[in-house]
This record gives C-alpha cells, structure tokens and sequence, in this order.
C-alpha cells in the first residue's frame, strides 16, 4: 500500500470566506453584470436586470467591496440521475471572480464555503458543474464523470447500417408547442434511466427551449420534430437548427446542429437519425449534446464516417463519500474497504466500507485494512459508470492493495448505460 501524502489543496481564508454573503434581487444587476464582465460578454435579453426563473438567490454568494461586486457564485438545487437512482446534487454555477482580485484565493473561498453548507445541510451528497476551464475544480475534488462526443459527420457519405431494426410509426415537424407538450412527459418518463440526466420543471423546461437570436451563431431557428407510434404515442423527439452554404463552385456546404435527441427506442432512433441524415444540402451533421458513447457511431455502417472529439461535460464531486456511495446500485456485488484520500473535505478522508449490489448499497466508516486507496476525485470520476476504475488504476491514480480489488470494482462502478449530460447550467 503506498502512502503519499494527500495533493496540496490551498488554505481558504477564514476572512475570505466570511465575507461572502447571498446577493439580492435588487443587487441582481450589478451581480449579473459582474459575471458577464468576467465572462468577456455583453450582457442580452431579458435577464439582464432581474434573475432568470431558475436563479436560487438564497444560495448564492458575492463579495462585495465598496459596492463593487469582486466575486459571483451560485447553486442550483438539482436531482441528477445516477446508476439506479436520481440524487439530489448541487449544481454550482456563476463562478467568477474580477480580475481585479484574481489569485488572492477568493475561488478557494467560494469552493470551501459552498462545500461546508453543502455538507452541514446533509441534503446534497453530490455537487456538479460545467468547466469554463479543465485546470480549475481537480484541486476541490471535482472531476468529469461525463464526457460528451463532440460527433460530427458529413450525411451525404454517413449510412446506416440496413440491419437496424425499422419504426412502423411516423416522424413530423412540429411547432414548439406541440413539441413540449410531448417532450416533457417522455423525458419525465426516460430520465432516470439515463445517468446524467437531471429532472427540469417547468422553469427548466422554458430555459432549455429558449431560442435567442443572439445564440444561434447564424444558424435558423429551432426545428422540432416528434416520432410517434402507429397507436399514436410518441416514442422520441429530436430538436436541431441548419446553417445555409455553399462553395465557390456553388456546392451545398450547408451545416445541422442536432440539438436535442431522446428514443424511448432502438426502431425510433433510427428514424430520428434517418430524417436527419436525410436532409439535402448539409455535409456537416454535428452535436455537442450527445454524450461521448452515444448508440449512433454502432448505428452507421463505417464507423469512421463518424468523427468524434470528445471533452468533458458534467463534473462530479462526492460531498458526502458514504451517502454518495449509498444511492446508487452496483451491476455486481461489492463488499469493498476503500481507503479516501480527501485534502479539502477531510470529513470524507479515510477508510469506508462499501457494500453495494444491483438493489442497492450501504457505505460505512471501518477501520478496516483498505482493498483499494484512492482520491475522492477518482471516486466522482467512476460514479456515473462513465469512466472505467480499471483504467484510473492504470493511470497510476488508484492503488491496488488486495488483488482483484481493482477488477472487482471496476466492474461494480460500471453501469450498462453511459451517461449524458444534455443540460448545461
Ligand atoms: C462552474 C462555473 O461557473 S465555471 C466558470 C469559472 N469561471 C471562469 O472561468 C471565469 C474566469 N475566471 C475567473 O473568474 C477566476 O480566474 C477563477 C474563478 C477561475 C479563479 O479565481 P481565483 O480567485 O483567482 O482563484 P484562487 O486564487 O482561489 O486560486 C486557487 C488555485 O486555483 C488555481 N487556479 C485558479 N484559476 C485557475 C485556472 N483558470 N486554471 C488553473 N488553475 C487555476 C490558482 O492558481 C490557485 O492555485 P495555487 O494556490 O496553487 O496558485
């Protein structure tokens, strides 16, 4: 068993971290405007002066100076879905800080602050949130636990393969609100079998389905378009929007953006794809919502003719190691000693017992020789079944201490289904 010591994780500044506090709604303005500055935009549309529906203004924090906002963060009160079950998950969001105080460890500040509310309210055992950058949140203990496919692909040369099982039902363009009214009770019916996935409510709903001229970056508007059964139910939906274009030589260049895409099934799936693939004029199909074992590159039959540049999408951090552990299910029995290697949450640091199986686990503090050590930032990684522990341990960041410990944890955390993460927030 090695025994490093644990990464340098920085001290957060007690006066730092006190002199945060909530915004307001009439400090609304000047908060959001500080984000935007720090985000190098103007700020647009209609929630400029007053917080979008989704905004949870009791969670978020500011540092004011002088009346000038110096630091923005925020946290949305999410239910995210996980191997076998949905969790309620913290979603950090409207992290920024000016660059008159950068590097004076005011993020360390905001991340030490949220992390001891988070946990002291012992409702949350999970945070999440999206990178602006690759390089900030490891030190907190985040990691990417899903990874989206950045697919793209010419459809005048992309095929389906002809084994693929055929829809008897219909696809047809809709308008908006026929798309939500079908949209919303199918998601609601299909999200958690999906890890990644998060629940939306109404207010999610219109932020998802907003479609503001100024971000769609030249492309049209939204189509919609809904599958439906030959009994009339709808079994999938896909949204996207087109980019007209054309070469010198007068050649279609024309571009689509697959926006949104849910199957309840294999035979819908392959008539979303097969209308979208079947549009003329576009020799560029790309997606940034499809997570990065999306089913299409096994739908094509060359499957180079799908191209993928895969990033990080949902970033994980287990608050609470023993109640995160305990609400998911593990494919395989587990009965492991893992050794937790925590610098920033040191309520997590240490050995727990994890008894897991395909209805559920228990996790425990044990002072138990450990089977596995680790670092809790491995652990969020392996969580949604989307990254392999075997190959963490490969990477020299999981330490093996009985054999076969490796093996059958890895197999444990996996999950049949790869997650996605269609919601950036
Ligand atoms: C979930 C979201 O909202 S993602 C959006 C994140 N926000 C942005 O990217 C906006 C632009 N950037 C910023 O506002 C700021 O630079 C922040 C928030 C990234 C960092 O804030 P700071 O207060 O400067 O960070 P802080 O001083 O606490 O730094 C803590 C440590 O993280 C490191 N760090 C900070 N920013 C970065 C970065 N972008 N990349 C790599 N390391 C970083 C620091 O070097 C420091 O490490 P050290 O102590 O070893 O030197």
């Amino acid at each position: 068993m090695t025994d490093a010591p644990p990464p340098a994780v920085p001290a957060a500044d007690p006066d730092l971290v006190a002199a945060l506090r909530p915004t307001t709604a009439e400090e609304w303005p000047a908060f959001g405007r500080a984000m935007s500055r720090v985000f190098g935009e103007d700020p647009t549309g209609p929630y400029v002066d007053v917080p979008r529906p989704t905004a949870e203004l009791d969670r978020s924090l500011a540092l004011v100076e002088d009346g000038f906002v110096a630091a923005t963060a925020g946290i949305y009160s999410l239910e995210l879905t996980v191997p076998g079950g949905v969790v309620p998950t913290a979603g950090i969001t409207w992290i920024t800080v000016s660059p008159t105080h950068r590097r004076r460890g005011v993020l360390t500040a905001v991340m030490r602050r949220q992390l001891d509310e988070v946990h002291a309210a012992g409702t949350e055992p999970l945070a999440a949130l999206w990178a602006a950058e690759g390089g900030i949140y490891g030190r907190f203990g985040y990691a990417p636990a899903v990874w989206r496919g950045g697919v793209a692909l010419d459809p005048s040369r992309a095929r389906l393969r002809a084994d693929l099982p055929v829809s008897d039902g219909r696809t047809t363009l809709v308008d908006l609100d026929d798309y939500r009214a079908a949209a919303v009770p199918l998601y609601e019916r299909l999200r958690r079998e999906l890890p990644g996935n998060l629940a939306r409510d109404s207010r999610w709903w219109d932020r998802k389905l907003r479609d503001d001229k100024d971000d769609r970056d030249g492309f049209t508007e939204r189509r919609y378009v809904l599958h439906t059964a030959p009994d009339g139910t709808v079994t999938g939906y896909a949204s996207y929007r087109q980019k007209e274009g054309w070469s010198p030589r007068y050649e279609p260049e024309g571009k689509l953006q697959v926006v949104d895409l849910v199957a309840a099934d294999a035979p819908t799936r392959t008539a979303l794809w097969r209308f979208l693939l079947g549009h003329d004029l576009v020799r560029e199909l790309s997606s940034w919502t499809l997570g990065s074992e999306d089913p299409l590159r096994a739908m094509v039959a060359d499957p180079r003719s799908v191209a993928t540049t895969p990033s990080d999408a949902l970033w994980l951090r287990l608050v609470d190691v023993g109640r995160a552990l305990a609400a998911r299910r593990y494919p395989a029995p587990i009965d492991l000693v893992l050794e937790v290697r925590d610098a920033f949450c040191p309520w997590n640091d240490g050995r727990w017992r994890l008894t897991g199986h395909p209805a559920g686990g228990y996790c425990g503090r044990t002072d138990r020789d450990p089977d596995l050590v680790l670092g809790v930032e491995d652990l969020a990684a392996v969580y949604l079944g989307g990254v392999s522990l075997g190959t963490l341990h490969r990477a020299g960041r999981v330490t093996e201490v009985s054999p076969g410990a490796v093996a059958l944890a890895s197999t444990s955390f996996s999950w049949p289904v790869a997650p996605q993460s269609p919601d950036p927030f």
